[in-house]
């Protein structure tokens, strides 16, 4: 039988069967098969959710596009891109990255793949066919197809076996259990969870108890104030009593000696799936140890984490989580806002399994005397942080200073565009206005009016000779809390992104008091420093919108180069999966390409809302603040000097 040449199937099976003549080469019956498949399949009407978004499949810019992709998962992988039909092909975009079981994966292609593999954080999965041809067919099917609406599919064959699945260090099998932590399955039988659902969830989450960002509360015996951690213990909650649905859990606590009294209060937490809570540590000084919680109605993938490392661990429905010890004290316990969690499952191998609606119940014992003498002084409230006037200048040398001159020329690459109200700040200067830049990284904001008089200043000499080669600019180095500069010098001021470096409150009055000191009278200066708050009205910052592959990694912290964050496991490390749950914390920074990247850790201090205007107003003898606001994830002030 005679073929007529089919576009498409040459370009599936990269053009590698074209026979003399023009004519498809039958290398077996089951290519005539293939042919006349997608010849059937091409004539139908694409499905819904499935339009061609990337054009005709086979255009110029579709597989520009998914050679560009196809280059990045060779790299990733260490694997090379066949042009030809293999076993092996490789699919961007159904990944654990976007939740997909491979199951759902499976259902895409016919005929399905006989093995898929999946990988933590990557926006691909492998798939092995039986036969080259097969592979060749779910390419033409799936290349350059829509998925889950925003997503197009790339298509790509591999020239050899890619990697064996792993979970990363997001696995206790490889981090261990922290310290303390108990998981007691099948703490409660089936009829009792099924009666504490009926009595303690109300149809509407609205009617009864609190709904909060991520998920919805109710308090039992005392309401817990998110705003301070802590329980007032002279108010008891409008639900006093317990329900009686949970007597009998209560009874199996104390008669199994897994606390030595009743706990006193209780915190029920719903969740939907793509809800979660920040990591956190429930406050040291006003519970004892254990804190407790039972799962309910739906598992989920818990994370712990130290400042270094990092245990997900299952908590099925039913059972019983018991934080004691390091797990209650200086682990960190939350839950992603994800919509399905990645886990190893005996049967499928590392997948990504859809969450359901969760329920939990939180059993916590009140303290006495509210005061805790754990061993973890900087995780704890009653013996505060360890951040000290004595080591606070260390602290900064290794986690900022450092950190700086190692990843200058990235940090550099990736601070082009100065952002448009700092700009219109220094634009609106006069021309002969003397301009100082404090902390003035690449010289971003330099320059921006042509040759006027500015300085810059910063500590790393990396940004600094940056600044030199490619402005011309005029810079020293110097740290702000003490500014080479005579008082009244300054015709305008700007401070951008400095001041969450410095790890004490004392040390940030100290540099606004160094600006205040340098501005002339009736000089301006305008401040800008990260806001703990990285989502207003519903927006999410630049920062918190960026959860690609290479920067979602807590994990990265295990292989960090600065040997030195093991005198600072006492600051939790962020994860970019969440609001910042501290003010005190390491924020990674990934430097280098995804399979050979290294990550620096900068301290941040960063700002709750109103907390720069009310360091000003510290040193700033009137209110003299002219203007603040929120900018791209940023608190902001501008403030004039208006005495001597
Ligand atoms: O949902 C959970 O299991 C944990 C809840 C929790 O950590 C808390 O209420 O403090
Ligand atoms: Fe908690």
């Amino acid at each position: 039988m005679d073929l007529v040449p089919n576009l498409q199937v040459f370009e599936a099976l990269g053009g590698a069967l074209l026979g003399a003549g023009g004519r498809v080469l039958l290398r077996n019956g089951g290519f005539i098969q293939l042919d006349m498949e997608l010849e059937r399949r091409q004539a139908e009407p694409v499905e819904e959710g499935g339009s061609n978004k990337g054009g005709p499949r086979g255009t110029k810019k579709l597989s520009r596009k998914e050679h560009k992709m196809m280059n990045v998962i060779a790299k990733q992988m260490n694997v090379e891109i066949s042009q030809r039909p293999s076993e092996w092909a490789v699919i961007w975009g159904p990944s654990l990255s976007t939740g997909t079981p491979k199951r759902d994966l499976k259902k895409m292609c016919d005929p399905p793949p006989v093995e898929i593999r999946q990988y933590e954080n990557k926006m691909f999965s492998a798939m092995r066919f039986l036969d080259p041809a097969h592979a060749a067919i779910a390419k033409a099917d799936l290349s350059g197809r829509d998925f889950a609406e925003l997503q197009t599919m790339y298509v790509g064959f591999l020239g050899g076996e890619p990697p064996l699945e792993s979970i990363e260090a997001a696995s206790p099998f490889k981090v261990g259990l922290p310290e303390g932590l108990e998981l007691i399955p099948e703490f409660i039988s089936e009829e009792e969870e099924e009666n504490i659902l009926k009595t303690l969830v109300p149809e509407d989450l609205n009617g009864l108890g609190q709904s909060l960002k991520r998920r919805w509360v109710r308090h039992f015996g005392f309401d817990f104030d998110y705003d301070t951690n802590n329980v007032d213990t002279t108010k008891p909650s409008a639900y006093a009593e317990f329900p009686k649905c949970v007597s009998p859990v209560v009874e199996r606590l104390v008669e199994k000696n897994i606390v030595r009294k009743k706990p006193e209060q209780i915190t029920l937490n719903h969740y939907l799936p793509g809800q979660g809570i920040p990591p956190h540590v429930d406050t040291h000084s006003p519970f004892e140890e254990p804190i407790l919680s039972l799962s309910l109605k739906g598992s989920v993938v818990m994370d712990f984490r130290d400042g270094i490392r990092h245990s997900a661990i299952i908590l099925p429905r039913r059972s019983l989580l018991v934080m004691k010890g390091e797990s209650r004290f200086l682990w960190t316990h939350g839950i992603a806002n994800r919509t399905f969690d990645v886990l190893l499952d005996v049967d499928e191998g590392v997948t990504a399994r859809p969450r359901e609606p969760r329920l939990s119940l939180t059993f916590r014992l009140l303290k006495e005397n509210k005061v805790c003498n754990c061993r973890f002084p900087f995780m704890c409230d009653s013996q505060k942080g360890k951040i000290t006037s004595e080591n606070a200048s260390n602290l900064e040398d290794n986690l900022v200073h450092q950190v700086y001159e190692d990843i200058a020329q990235h940090f550099s690459s990736t601070r082009h565009t100065p952002w448009p109200k700092i700009k219109e700040f220094v634009q609106n200067l006069g021309q002969s206005d003397v301009l100082l830049d404090v902390g003035c990284g690449n010289g971003k904001y330099l320059q921006l009016r042509g040759s006027c008089c500015e300085v810059g200043t910063d500590m790393s000499t990396g940004l600094l000779s940056i600044c030199r080669s490619t402005k011309n600019a005029e810079v020293l180095k110097s740290n702000c809390l003490m500014l080479p500069f005579k008082n009244n010098t300054f015709d305008a001021i700007i401070c951008i992104a400095v001041l969450h470096h410095l790890s004490t409150k004392e040390r940030r009055l100290q540099a606004v008091n160094e600006i205040f000191r340098t501005l002339r009278p009736g000089g301006q200066a305008l401040i800008y420093v990260w806001a703990k708050n990285q989502e207003v009205d519903e927006t999410k910052s630049v920062y918190a919108q960026k959860q690609d592959v290479k920067t979602t990694s807590n994990d990265l912290a295990a292989d960090s180069k600065q040997d030195i964050l093991k005198n600072y496991t006492f600051l939790p490390v962020h994860n970019r999966e969440s609001d910042f749950p501290h003010n005190d914390m390491l924020v990674p920074w990934i430097k280098g390409s995804t399979d050979k990247s290294e990550v620096h850790h900068r301290f941040y201090h960063v700002f709750n809302q109103g907390e720069l205007e009310d360091l000003i107003l510290e040193i700033v003898p009137q209110p003299s603040i002219i203007d603040s606001y929120y900018d791209q994830g940023n608190w902001c002030a501008r403030f004039q000097k208006t005495h001597v």
